[in-house]
């Protein structure tokens, strides 16, 4: 959703720009910041080679994924790799990366909508929002 929101606003530089789409999952034993990041299967790595890469988030939390997937694009060949979130979760960071592009610092509670879920649920919420904790012992 913030992508989508994100490449309409820079229209038209660069006039080259590629957008592509991937999901990033989190494998291993543990929280997910102890896991190996994988990309699915249906997106070649191979695409970003000689290419800048800009890497656009919704969220940076404990900077796993993202520190994976830089590590992913530069292994590939990417000629440069940037990093972009809408919200980073600076208090919760285990993976010591910083996003040249952010859009707001976020506090340490549990968000919900504009494409962030909770369970898979509200990520169509319009707008963002942090989820109360007796709503999370509830549901
Ligand atoms: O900095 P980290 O601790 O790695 O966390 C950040 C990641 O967590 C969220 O994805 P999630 O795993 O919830 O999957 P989703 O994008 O499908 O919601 C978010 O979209 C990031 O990809």
């Amino acid at each position: 959703m913030f992508t989508t929101d994100l490449v309409r606003h820079i229209y038209p530089y660069p006039a080259s720009l590629e957008v592509d789409f991937f999901k990033a999952s989190s494998y291993g034993s543990g929280t997910t910041s102890s896991g190996v990041v994988r990309v699915d299967s249906g997106f070649d790595l191979s695409s970003v080679n000689g290419k800048h890469v800009l890497l656009v988030e919704d969220i940076i939390d404990t900077g796993n994924t993202l520190s994976r997937l830089v590590a992913l694009m530069s292994g590939s060949g990417a000629a440069s790799v940037k990093l972009c979130a809408l919200l980073d979760k600076k208090a919760r960071r285990r993976v010591p990366i910083t996003a040249e592009y952010t859009g707001f610092e976020c506090p340490d509670e549990f968000i919900v909508g504009y494409g962030i879920d909770y369970a898979e649920k509200y990520r169509n919420l319009p707008y963002i929002g942090s989820v109360r904790e007796e709503f999370i012992s509830k549901h």
